[in-house]
């Protein structure tokens, strides 16, 4: 192992993997880093092979070199070492392939003859093809009963398109093979969810309607569409982000303890929360959700042009890039406690985090001018730093403060806490579990269809009501009437960044 403690669990799963769409962005964006960093980190086997699968003409050195390119790019440079990038590239095959004709597949076939290791199709690929590949590695014979299949987000646009892809997907591959990926899942403080919620006492007993009077879900991006209007005008920022994303951090945030840590007792309580959302009726749309879109601003420093202007733009479009809503989890544990979400493209900066709100003391006793002090907060910060803050009042420090209150953070900051462990990106940590046919950080089919089933009666609500998204311009926290949305509660969103 060249790095000092790796925080993923060492060991080496022997497995080749076929990765279709190996030119893609994700591919080299995402993937490659992330396979460099564990093959770096001596996570991978030593006849682990890949094999990129693509329709660009090449050979084994220009894919190699395409790769190459990509590490340079996207891995730091104090974490690019010869050797490390030697031995990777030494594992990567190219093969030329249209992947909508069963045609060619027969050199997959080729490709695995002889291994004995199982093998994982990785299909990082519009999700229209998801069924025909499965279909055609079947048909030419390329597959084990081994072999397992990793699908990308989004399955489909809405609940009947997500089950037409499962449905296809399902044909090849059992549920227990199947995984589907929410990136959002293999981030370090998402996981530490679980870690925080069911090892300690402290906050386990507290996590309730009782002590917990709401719940703010930000999640800030700082880019655009960068350059993907086609797909993304398509999607909208509910289907690219909430559908997915945010709706898994509810489920983890609101899910009763599962009996253990296996995929299915935690996927089945996430189930739970995603039926039990309150879905929108009537008037309820117009006052607990806003949707948005940005015109021209700044971001970081520079112009940026707005979503209808950006390349490829129809200048028409209503696709909001921008979600804020209040929602509920209408259950036991949590009925009338508001979960607040947004989301949203060209904000200030890039920030995802979880405020939990605890309730004020039922009786107060300090100074009554202090009585508005936030009672505690849990911020759980996913990125841009990782971390979690716990914030508490003190008693102010001085000889003349008396018993004046001071609120501060009891903070844990994961880079300096735990300054040996590389903090692994998302990819590394699924493509790893992957690897060891771990299911708990994937998707089920049930998920994913509760999910869609939630969000398509919010879109038939904007589609009755036709309403164009409200503006906001770059650079800016979304529309006046995101703020407004909280602060008729009394509230506030979280900005103590
Ligand atoms: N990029 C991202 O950050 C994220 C992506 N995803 C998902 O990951 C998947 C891949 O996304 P992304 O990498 O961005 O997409 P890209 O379009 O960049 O990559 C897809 C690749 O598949 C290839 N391809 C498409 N059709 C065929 C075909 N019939 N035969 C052979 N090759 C084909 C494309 O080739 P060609 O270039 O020749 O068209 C391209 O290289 C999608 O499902 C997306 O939704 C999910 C989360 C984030
Ligand atoms: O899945 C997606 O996620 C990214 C945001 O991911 P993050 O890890 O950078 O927070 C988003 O930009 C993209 O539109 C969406 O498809």
């Amino acid at each position: 192992m060249t790095h000092e403690t790796s925080p993923l669990n060492a060991s080496q799963p022997d497995i080749d993997l076929a990765l279709f769409g190996a030119l893609g962005d994700l591919a080299l964006r995402k993937l490659y880093p992330a396979l460099y960093q564990l093959d770096r980190e001596g996570l991978l086997a030593e006849s682990t092979r890949i094999l990129g699968l693509a329709r660009q003409d090449g050979d084994n050195e220009a894919f190699r070199g395409k790769v190459a390119d990509a590490l340079k790019k996207h891995v730091q440079s104090g974490e690019q070492d010869q050797d490390s990038l030697e031995r990777f590239m030494n594992r990567l095959e190219y093969l030329k392939l249209d992947f909508s004709s069963v045609e060619g597949y027969e050199a997959i076939r080729q490709w695995r003859q002889g291994a004995r290791r199982p093998m994982t199709v990785y299909l990082a690929v519009p999700a229209s093809l998801y069924g025909p590949i499965c279909r055609h590695l079947e048909d030419s014979g390329s597959l084990d009963d081994d072999t397992r299949v990793v699908v990308e987000k989004p399955i489909g646009h809405d609940l009947a398109s997500s089950r037409e892809i499962n449905d296809a997907i399902g044909e090849v591959f059992p549920e227990s093979r199947i995984y589907r990926i929410d990136h959002y899942l293999g981030k370090e403080t998402v996981q530490n969810l679980i870690a925080l919620r069911f090892a300690n006492p402290l906050f386990g007993t507290q996590w309730n309607q009782n002590h917990i009077s709401h719940v703010e879900i930000t999640v800030a991006e700082q880019v655009g569409i960068e350059g993907r209007w086609g797909y993304f005008d398509q999607a909208g920022q509910l289907r690219d982000m909430v559908q997915n994303h945010l709706l898994q951090l509810v489920c983890l945030i609101a899910m009763d303890p599962p009996a253990n840590l296996d995929a299915d007792a935690i996927r089945d309580e996430k189930v739970k929360v995603l039926k039990a959302l309150k879905p929108f009726t009537g008037d309820d749309l117009d006052r607990n959700v806003v949707r948005g879109q940005y015109t021209a601003g700044t971001s970081g420093g520079k112009s940026v042009p707005g979503y209808l202007e950006e390349e490829g733009a129809n200048k028409e479009s209503r696709t909001e890039t921008f979600v804020a809503m209040k929602t509920e989890v209408a259950n036991w544990r949590w009925a009338g406690v508001p979960f607040y979400l947004r989301t949203g493209k060209r904000m200030p900066e890039k920030l995802s985090q979880i405020v939990i709100h605890f309730r004020q003391q039922p009786h107060y006793i300090f100074d009554p001018d202090q009585r508005g002090l936030a009672a505690n907060k849990l911020i759980i910060r996913l990125q841009p730093e990782e971390g979690i803050a716990l914030q508490v009042l003190t008693k102010d420090s001085g000889l003349d403060k008396g018993m004046r209150l001071r609120p501060g953070p009891l903070h844990l900051d994961f880079n300096s806490a735990f300054p040996k462990s590389r903090i692994p990106d998302a990819y590394e940590r699924l493509l790893l579990e992957v690897m060891k046919g771990h299911q708990y950080l994937f998707v089920r089919r049930d998920e994913v269809e509760y999910a869609w089933h939630w969000i398509d009666q919010l879109i038939a609500g904007w589609e009755a009501r036709d309403t164009p998204p409200r503006r906001y311009p770059a650079g800016s926290w979304g529309p006046v009437a995101s703020i407004a949305m909280i602060t008729q509660d009394g509230r506030s969103w979280y900005e103590d960044y």
